[in-house]
């Protein structure tokens, strides 16, 4: 049998599963002919010629996508100079789709409700460069912390915050006073107990704390936001506890909230093949447990549908919200778009201009996009942008 192709038949519940929500369960079994993908950071063009010649294969520069390169599916990059000396990501290019969705701009005040591991996170903070910012949250603790030791690794730390927390409940608005707070660090002295420059060093006391509780991996919706992250310029040196913490009401949201969210939500992972194909080590029992079990996917429904409602809380008016998850169910991604805009009045589908050159298809609803394995060559990815409107 090739390798990348499911060596055993797939069990019966989860084609069971699969043939419930349309989906074709030859993408998991056939030979995974998708190639790989990596986006350059910006100023690493000159890389390209001396990876191809340290890989040994041919980059190809993807025409619908900037910056990044597909690659042979059986080629790794981890060992790579260009990967080491942070050149480059690895990056599926259907994540890529999802960020270009959002249309940066420059000075966007930029929310990432689902943000770990953090590869797309780093690709907005690539594309805000020298302004704006980024707010990452994560529920999972350990993940988070992966995604800050990625922007470290990148130098990409500057204008971002990382909050774990509970993304259905965060409530934090965007630093946006940052030239504002700039002439206030100068009379840092002076101001008590307001958050001088991040280090990595925790003060005694909270190290004292967080041994004696031992630390959740996983925080809960009541729990307040835990700051494990932030750059001197995101915003948050110079500020109080009560400043960065402040809450605003929906209506004054809609001047000061962010620019653009991202709602990259939790989902079942089955349009990912690969991640699917790790189940047949992994034992496919954990496949039911994790990816097939009733209650979890009426759990997943409820949660995505949360996450975007939160998410658009957060969103200032005239602003934009891409929600994406790596499901190819209709439950996890249609259903949630159609059961949000019911409740939603001032949520606007919105058409993603890019999409039209994008290798994909339209989903169930008008302006939402599925990128299918077999078709797009991509891991698979729904696709939907909202817009918040007045009414
Ligand atoms: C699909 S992954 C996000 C991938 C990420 N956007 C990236 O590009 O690397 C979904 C993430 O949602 C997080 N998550 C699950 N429940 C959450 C919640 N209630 N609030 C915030 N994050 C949550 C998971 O820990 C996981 O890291």
């Amino acid at each position: 049998m090739e390798e990348g192709a499911a060596k055993v038949p797939l069990p019966d519940a989860f084609v069971q599963f699969l043939e419930a929500n349309g989906i074709d369960p030859s993408i998991y079994t056939a030979i995974d002919s998708t190639p790989r993908f990596i986006r350059l950071k910006p100023g690493s063009e000159a890389c390209v010629e001396e990876l191809e010649a340290e890989l040994n294969c041919k980059l190809q520069k993807l025409q619908w996508l900037p910056a990044f390169y597909s690659l042979p599916p059986h080629v790794q990059i981890a060992a790579s100079r260009a990967y080491r000396d942070a050149k480059i990501y690895g990056i599926d290019a259907a994540s890529g789709a999802a960020v270009m969705a959002l249309n940066i701009s420059p000075g966007d005040h930029v929310l990432d409700l689902c943000a770990a591991p953090g590869a797309k996170l780093c690709m907005v903070l690539d594309l805000l460069g020298d302004s704006g910012s980024v707010t990452g949250v994560d529920v999972a603790r350990h993940r988070l912390a992966a995604c800050r030791t990625m922007l470290q690794k990148y130098t990409l730390g500057d204008r971002c915050r990382l909050f774990v927390a509970d993304g259905t409940a965060f409530s934090v608005i965007p630093s946006s006073l940052l030239s504002d707070r700039e002439s206030c660090v100068f009379g840092l002295e002076e101001r008590l107990d307001v958050f001088k420059e991040w280090t990595a060093r925790r003060p005694w006391k909270e190290r004292k704390r967080v041994n004696k509780s031992g630390i959740a991996q996983l925080v809960s919706r009541s729990q307040p936001p835990e700051l494990i992250y932030y750059g001197q310029h995101s915003g948050v040196v110079g500020l109080t506890k009560e400043e960065l913490y402040k809450t605003l009401s929906d209506n004054e949201i809609a001047n000061h909230g962010y620019d653009k969210v991202l709602v990259d939500a939790e989902c079942t992972h089955d349009g990912s093949v690969k991640h699917i194909q790790k189940f047949e080590h992994w034992g496919w029992r954990t496949l039911q447990r994790r990816v097939l079990d009733a209650e979890r996917t009426d759990d997943l429904h409820t949660l995505q549908l949360n996450l975007l409602t939160n998410g658009f809380r957060l969103l200032k008016v005239g602003g934009s919200l891409v929600y994406s998850t790596c499901s190819l169910t209709v439950a996890q991604n249609e259903d949630v778009v159609e059961q949000f805009l019911k409740e939603n009045g001032t949520a606007e589908l919105t058409e993603i201009d890019a999409a039209r050159n994008w290798p994909c298809k339209g989903g169930c609803i008008p302006k939402t996009w599925r990128f299918d394995p077999s078709t797009s060559q991509t891991s698979g990815l729904f696709v939907a942008k909202f817009t918040k409107v007045v009414i």
